[in-house]
């Protein structure tokens, strides 16, 4: 059996992110793996219910922080975890880069004591491939106002996302190997056709 591969789609709120889900996965169901799509936080049903708390909530930063890695040690046990060992190819919408990029750079929690949590929850895993896609702060905030009511992270201002941008190119710029950074701003088919060569070059690798 071909080993199944990781692969988490990351970038600040209105990047596109969600937009290319579906459509890695079925490039991915087309060539004949097993998918399975899931997200951070939530991807169990405790975790769904975590991730209620973590989005419409008033908590203290750090009950954020661990609230999201409790949601993520859940989802690796039940979900993530026995899905690879199947074989199966997971594709998550965010996973622990989203928690440096906003507990860390938003919210101003030292990444250092991320490092501690990481390490933790999982201390060997790491994904195979981050797709980041990367905006403009104007440009993600245009298509938010656009397209849906804001959560308690998209209602922040344009300094938490100015931050959460920087900390997610520091995640890239310290693991070049995993990560690949896409010009979120262009046309949709632009994007697709990146995605496609980067997915085929992936999955010819497995
Ligand atoms: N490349 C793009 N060009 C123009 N609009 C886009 C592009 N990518 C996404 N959008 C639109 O922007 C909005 C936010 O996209 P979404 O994928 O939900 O972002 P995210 O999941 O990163 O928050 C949606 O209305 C989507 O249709
Ligand atoms: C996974 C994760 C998400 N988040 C935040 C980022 C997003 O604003 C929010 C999840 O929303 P998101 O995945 O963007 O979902 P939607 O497209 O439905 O808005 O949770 C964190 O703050 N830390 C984390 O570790």
């Amino acid at each position: 059996m071909k080993p199944g591969k990781f692969i988490t789609f990351e970038g600040i709120d209105g990047a596109g992110k969600s937009t290319h889900l579906a459509y890695v996965a079925d490039l991915l169901r087309s060539a004949g793996r097993q998918v399975v799509l899931t997200r951070e936080p939530g991807g169990t049903p405790l975790g769904e219910k975590l991730r209620e708390l973590i989005l419409h909530e008033p908590m203290h930063i750090e009950t954020e922080a661990l609230l999201v890695f409790a949601a993520r040690r859940e989802h690796l046990a039940q979900l993530i975890g026995p899905a690879l060992a199947r074989g199966d190819w997971v594709i998550s919408d965010r996973f622990t880069d989203a928690t440096f990029a906003y507990q860390g750079g938003g919210r101003g929690l030292p990444f250092e004591r991320l490092e501690m949590l990481e390490n933790w929850v999982h201390p060997h895993l790491q994904p195979d491939l981050t797709l980041l896609f990367d905006v403009p702060l104007e440009v993600a905030r245009a298509r938010l106002d656009a397209a849906r009511e804001p959560d308690r992270f998209e209602r922040e201002r344009a300094d938490f996302f100015a931050a959460t941008r920087a900390a997610y190119l520091r995640r890239a710029h310290d693991f070049p190997e995993r990560f690949r950074l896409i010009d979120s701003s262009r046309p949709i088919g632009a994007i697709q056709n990146e995605l496609r060569a980067v997915i085929d070059d992936l999955a010819g690798q497995a």
